[in-house]
């Protein structure tokens, strides 16, 4: 039989799911031991593991060259949903905040705000369903620095244990919504592999309850 082919985020995804997929019963010292190879088989050959970016995961199981994908909420949210969302897989937890410095009150003025962020789609929606005007612009990353240098009035940006704001002098201001990591599944493949990917949602599902 074919294996069933799991696009799987590179880095603070990784571990857990590949703690998982040991706990449900697969070997997986091939992922363990990968060094820099990034098509990796576990269990017994049944699944193959492809290490991606997150976003390119959804590209891979858009496009149908990989059957399932485990990514975060997050970048469901901003790359969009040409796939089945299957399980929330409890772990990756985080969330979307509005941040600014401590202090600072953000919706005070009358002026549009502007917000840095890596996820624009997210934060234009959100700032959106406010009925609220703003002027978006992307970073790549460390997005803290936005209202530190001047590039921004405030950041929407992941929270996790909060030590990032706290230590550049940030606070949250508003809560977007929660993240976890999900495991997706391109449509065609739910129909190709119904068996397969059943069998495994099961496992998962009964050990996340567990
Ligand atoms: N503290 C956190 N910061 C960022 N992502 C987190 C955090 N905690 C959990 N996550 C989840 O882990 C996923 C992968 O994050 P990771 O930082 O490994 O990759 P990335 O966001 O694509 O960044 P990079 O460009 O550095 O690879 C995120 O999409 C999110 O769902
Ligand atoms: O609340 P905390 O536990 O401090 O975690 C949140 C931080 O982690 C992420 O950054 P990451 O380390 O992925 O680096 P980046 O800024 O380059 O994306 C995120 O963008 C925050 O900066």
């Amino acid at each position: 039989m074919q294996p069933l082919r799991i696009a799987l985020t590179k880095g603070r995804l990784e571990k857990d799911t590949i703690k998982l997929f040991q706990k449900i019963g697969y070997n997986c010292d091939a992922v363990i031991n990968k060094g820099r190879k990034l098509i990796l088989p576990i269990g017994n050959g049944e699944i193959e593991v492809v290490l991606a970016k997150a976003a390119d995961v959804i590209t891979y199981v858009e496009n149908g060259v990989c059957d399932l994908g485990v990514v975060g909420k997050d970048t469901i949210l901003e790359n969009g949903h040409c796939f089945y969302e299957l399980l929330d897989l409890g772990f990756g937890r985080c969330k979307f905040a509005v941040a600014t410095q401590k202090g600072k009150d953000l919706y005070g003025g009358y002026k549009a705000l502007t917000i840095a962020t890596k996820y624009p789609n997210v934060t234009r929606s959100f700032f959106e369903e406010k009925n609220m005007d703003v002027r978006v612009i992307k970073i790549e990353g460390s997005v803290e620095l936005g209202p530190l240098i001047g590039l921004s009035d405030a950041i929407v940006d992941i929270v996790e244990t909060g030590s990032t704001l706290k230590e550049n002098g940030l606070e949250v201001v508003e809560d977007v919504c929660p993240i976890s990591a999900r495991l997706i599944a391109n449509v065609a493949s739910l129909k190709l592999h119904k068996k397969q990917i059943e069998e495994l949602v099961d496992l998962i599902s009964k050990e996340i309850d567990a």
